[in-house]
């Protein structure tokens, strides 16, 4: 199934007809260079085009009343002074003769893709529209927006298809209280926002936005406001938000869909958000939410008003729906203060509300300051750096994000003869050349093992080095000791100067400590045995007391551990090895190798036990790019385990601090 993109001229063709220089910004070039950019990339040819059409009525009124509905329907024949008096009694909002029937195209477009996701014609999509929607309210137009497309796109899908559960993500730089007001007291309807608050000194200047704001009655727990009280936010403050709160929030929730208020304008470059946030960075949050719903996904375009980093930020966000690898994302300097205080009064806020969070071991809160928390070996900034930070936001430049190229290959496997290998992977043929390793391979690994381990070892290696030419993006090999062939891999992969490992094991099993002393690989084992003490910089011991069969606390694990440090690690080959008897369920495993494809460009080699041969076509299906299956909803995790986690993340933070959600206590 592809990817749906809607969108029609038919939306640049309002724009602002008098001077008021708060909404000067809201230009019809916000779409034409958009688009213009998917159409340059090649992007749009890849998508459904799906065709827009407008809102009628009844769908409108699923969340606007029908005086605003009917005062709104007056503006097309109103004169340039009718439409100034009309446009007063709301705020930062501008009217036009057309904007009521673009409004109307809005909420179709919206509309248009749910249904086509809803009715599994595509996978996922995104909508290019304007006027936004998610400052609009009931009775009031507000912040550009005319009609709350999203928020109707919601109640459209409750209603049409009785959809139970909708995640709405808002990542725009302002707090969408038109959506919050709409559903506070809706416990089906799980609204997260970001937003530049700066201790309500910010536009829309509410106290509702304010991260103590959690929903009302049946809906508390279900609102969640993350305030950034400074400015110059980056790629670490938005990956901390989503590791530490909105993941595992939303995986406990377990939504149905997934709607995004994709706003832009918290990409670095714009003088709205001023945040410092790198385009490559929507890829990242894409993707991370396409693992819930079962890729459910619909994208629907709010703010964004740097055309630069707009059109970028939006490739960025329909190349990861199309399912392209993800561009790494470097020098991850770990979340500022202000963040960490944010986090924090977020996670106090909602620890009732949701067992994700109960166990969490949260401090007061304390005074906020932006200074950045000393990552392990931080050089003092110099002076042209300090320099650089000071510049106002417009000077502000970035690199042009990477491209990202998906290989010819996506999934090359390694099978003993009589495995059948899945569909659409391809199986490497065994009369590849396996010269030149087999020499090093019976020299430096395998003095004793038989020609058939040997030979399968070579092929491992086989995989790698198309992975590192980037023919295939992803391999699985079905070996006969799994543990054996990983420490091969590791050794022979770390032999290589700028390649650093993330080794991911999964159930029991020694790690020898010689693959960890060079630092180039990280291990994280998630296992039932207790070896917490042996832990250290590079391994980290995840100890669940019913062992990996249990959900809640391997999911924990997946998102306050396992995400942060691979992201910090960023390394150049992720190796997954699933021990024999790990006990962990199909569904957390599938999680688990699609949540892993974040990294290294996707570029994940799977090792299976033979007697696990199974498991080759689920994790096939994953590393083919499907979406995983939902675990459910999520119980709370025993406390113990929760507690083991904290400990980890605690030992592990002076070196790794996007494990880091609370402020520390010192300046
Ligand atoms: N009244 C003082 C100036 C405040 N500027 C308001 C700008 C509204 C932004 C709305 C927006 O970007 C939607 S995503
Ligand atoms: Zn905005």
């Amino acid at each position: 199934m592809g990817t749906a993109l809607i969108y029609d001229e038919e939306m640049t063709k309002y724009k602002l007809l008098w001077v008021d220089p708060a909404c000067k910004i809201e230009v019809p070039e916000r779409l034409t260079v958009s688009h213009g950019a998917l159409v340059r990339n090649g992007l749009t040819d890849r998508c459904i085009c799906l065709p827009v059409r407008e809102a009628v009525d009844a769908e409108i009124l699923l969340v606007h009343s029908e005086e605003y509905l009917e005062a709104v329907k007056q503006t097309p024949h109103m004169t340039l002074e009718d439409l100034k008096e009309f446009t007063l009694q709301y705020g930062d909002v501008y009217f036009h003769p057309n904007i009521y029937h673009c409004a109307k195209l809005a909420v179709g477009s919206a509309l248009q893709l749910v249904d086509s996701v809803l009715m599994g014609k595509v996978k996922n999509g995104m909508a290019l529209v304007r006027p936004p929607g998610h400052h609009s309210m009931r009775s009031a137009a507000n912040g550009f927006c005319v009609f709350n497309n999203v928020a109707i796109a919601a109640q459209y899908a409750k209603q049409k298809y009785g959809v139970k559960r909708i995640l709405i993500v808002d990542w725009d730089i302002h707090h969408g209280q038109g959506v919050q007001y709409c559903f506070e007291d809706d416990p089906s309807v799980l609204y997260f926002s970001w937003h530049r608050y700066e201790h309500q000194k910010f536009w829309p200047n509410l106290k509702d936005s304010d991260y103590d704001i959690v929903g009302k009655g049946e809906g508390a727990g279900f609102n969640i406001n993350v305030p950034w009280n400074k400015v110059g936010m980056e790629n670490s403050d938005y990956l901390s938000v989503f590791c530490h709160v909105l993941l595992p929030i939303a995986y406990e929730f377990c939504p149905d869909l997934v709607l995004v208020c994709a706003g832009f304008d918290s990409a670095i470059g714009d003088l709205e958000g001023e945040m410092c946030a790198t385009p490559d960075i929507f890829a990242h949050l894409t993707y991370l939410l396409m693992n819930l719903a079962e890729g459910k996904l619909c994208a629907v375009l709010e703010g964004g008003y740097n055309l630069t980093s707009l059109a970028q930020s939006v490739c960025q966000t329909v190349q990861t729906l199309l399912g392209d690898p993800l561009p790494p994302l470097t020098n991850l300097t770990g979340p500022c203060r202000s963040t960490l205080e944010s986090l924090q009064c977020v996670r106090a806020a909602h620890r009732q509300h949701w067992s994700c969070l109960r166990h969490a071991v949260d401090l007061p809160t304390f005074e906020i300051s932006t200074i950045r928390i000393k990552s392990s070996g931080e050089e003092n900034k110099d002076e042209a750096e300090v320099w650089e930070e000071q510049k106002s936001p417009e000077e502000k430049i970035w690199p042009e994000p990477p491209k990202r190229v998906s290989p010819r290959v996506c999934s090359a496997v390694v099978l003993p003869d009589g495995v059948v290998c899945p569909d659409a992977c391809e199986r490497l043929s065994s009369s590849e050349d396996l010269g030149p390793h087999l020499l090093t391979l019976k020299k430096d690994f395998l003095k004793d093992a038989d020609d058939s381990a040997v030979t399968a070892l070579s092929r491992v290696f086989s995989l790698i080095d198309k992975m590192k030419n980037n023919e295939i993006r992803n391999g699985l090999a079905l070996v006969g000791d799994a543990a054996m062939t990983m420490t091969c891999v590791v050794q022979h992969v770390a032999a290589e100067v700028d390649s650093r490992v993330f080794l991911v094991c999964v159930g029991n099993g020694n790690i020898p400590g010689h693959i960890i002393e060079d630092g180039k690989t990280l291990v994280v084992q998630i296992s039932g045995e207790d070896t917490e003490e042996q832990g250290s910089k590079y391994y980290v011991p995840v100890c669940l007391k019913k062992g990996c069969t249990d959900t809640s606390g391997f999911a924990q694990a997946m998102f306050s551990l396992l995400l942060p440090l691979g992201y910090q690690h960023n390394p150049s080959l992720v190796l997954l090895v699933r021990m024999p008897g790990s006990g962990v369920c199909d569904i957390m495993w599938q999680q688990l190798t699609a949540l892993l494809q974040s990294f290294a460009q996707g570029h994940t080699l799977v090792l299976l036990q033979e007697d696990d041969k199974a498991c080759v076509g689920p994790t096939a299906s994953i590393l083919l790019g499907n979406p995983a299956p939902p675990l459910g909803q999520l119980p709370a995790s025993l406390k113990e385990d929760a507690e083991a986690v904290e400990r980890l993340r605690s030992r592990l933070q002076a070196d790794w601090n996007l494990l880091l959600a609370t402020a520390p206590e010192n300046g």
